[in-house]
């Protein structure tokens, strides 16, 4: 995109392929429709706008936006967080497509928390075998995380995320203006995968956080002085991974820090859970394992772990999972996508931005890990 379009977004690159975008007035202001015309090309005739029921004003916005462009807009709206995010919702925007006779030179865009960037993003990855797909995320998770990546997907009765495809965005709009509207404890949760970037990659993001933790998870976040250096850094940390590794042959298993344990229980939970709440007990719970397997070890050890205590309780997000039900989250957990037949896979640290694999604990070791964040 121009750099003469928006001086005020700062612009940053997934390798070659693509373009995040975080500003302020990025869809409300006079140029969005120049600014999404940018990201969707020239192509472009007719967009399914994919939304949730939550955002009426943004969704007429970006509508309008896309209309002054000169574009068709065919809206959806879907279900309401994690319940996006199923076959038979996924069929319905398939059955709308091809009602309305969706070529390969219309596309998709993705307005919305990350369970709608994440149907979105797989209507558009296998409709036609694929269309182009726009993101606009509006909570903070879907910035620093969801929307930016390529990973689309939805959920079976059996587990999180077990059907998708990696199909990468033709660019994100990071408009940060939309998260004063955002529920304080979904702006929360979004936290929980920038400190997750803070671990695996970039030690300034915990640093930030620290300096302020009751600011950012306070009534005025989203004003937050520190909040746009966290999305950006957090952007950069996914983009340079990414980039490398778009299918996660190896580097790109650092994003999913936490989530083994995390996903569990979210599962479990039936989703009960916000996502980033499950990855922030994810955390702690992989930290505790990485000590007790021999990763994490002496005064620095300790120090890390008691790092990941610190910070999360200091949002205010879990540390901890009381639900019991142990046996089912062994089961959800062997079915994360890291597993290698029978062994069970996590990303671990060795030290602060120094992350590493543990391939196959026994289960007597996660069993004592499950000890230390329960009961
Ligand atoms: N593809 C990836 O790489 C990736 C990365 C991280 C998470 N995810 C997925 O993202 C999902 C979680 O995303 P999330 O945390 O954004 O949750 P979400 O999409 O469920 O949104 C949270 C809530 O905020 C509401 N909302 C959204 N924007 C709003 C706004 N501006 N103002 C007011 N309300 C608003 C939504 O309607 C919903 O109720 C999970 O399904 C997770 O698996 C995917
Ligand atoms: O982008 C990635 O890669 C991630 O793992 C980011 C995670 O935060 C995200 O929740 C992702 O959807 C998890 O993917 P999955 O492959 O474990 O389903
Ligand atoms: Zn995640």
């Amino acid at each position: 995109m121009s750099d003469s379009i928006d001086q005020s977004a700062t612009r940053i690159p997934v390798g070659d392929d693509y373009d995040v975008l975080v500003g302020h007035g990025l869809i409300s202001g006079a140029d969005a429709d120049a600014r999404l015309g940018g990201l969707l090309g020239e192509a472009v005739e007719r967009v399914l706008l994919v939304h949730p029921p939550t955002i009426d004003a943004l969704t007429q916005r970006l509508t309008a936006a896309l209309e002054r462009r000169g574009l068709t807009v065919v809206t959806e709206e879907v279900p309401d967080a994690e319940a996006a995010k199923t076959a038979e919702v996924a069929a319905r925007l398939w059955g709308r497509l091809g009602r309305e006779g969706f070529t390969r030179t219309d596309a998709v865009v993705g307005l919305g928390g990350g369970s709608v960037t994440d149907l979105a993003g797989f209507v558009a990855a296998t409709w036609l075998r694929g269309v182009a797909v726009v993101q606009v995320p509006t909570t903070l998770l879907g910035m620093v995380d969801a929307a930016v990546g390529g990973k689309t997907g939805i959920n079976t009765a059996e587990g999180k995320n077990l059907v998708g495809a990696f199909h990468p965005p033709a660019g994100v709009l990071c408009d940060l203006d939309v998260l004063a509207t955002l529920p304080p404890a979904d702006l929360t949760a979004g936290l929980a995968e920038v400190v997750k970037c803070g671990f695996i990659a970039d030690p300034v993001v915990l640093d930030l956080v620290e300096a302020n933790p009751a600011g950012l998870c306070g009534p005025d976040a989203a004003t937050h002085p520190s909040l746009r250096e966290l999305v950006e850094r957090a952007v950069r940390v996914k983009a340079e991974v990414v980039a490398a590794d778009l299918r996660e042959s190896s580097l790109r298993e650092i994003l999913n820090y936490g989530h083994t344990f995390g996903h569990a229980v979210e599962q479990v939970e039936r989703y009960s859970w916000r996502h980033g709440e499950a990855v922030s007990v994810g955390m702690v719970y992989v930290a505790e394992l990485a000590r007790l397997a021999g990763h994490l070890t002496g005064a620095e050890g300790d120090a890390l772990v008691a790092r990941h205590h610190g910070i999360l309780e200091s949002l205010r997000l879990p540390t901890r999972y009381d639900g019991g039900r142990w046996p089912e989250l062994l089961t959800a957990m062997r079915r994360d996508k890291k597993s290698r037949g029978s062994q069970l896979r996590f990303v671990v640290l060795d030290g602060p931005a120094r992350p590493a694999r543990l391939t196959g604990p026994g289960d007597d070791l996660l069993e004592r890990a499950y000890a230390l964040v329960s009961g």
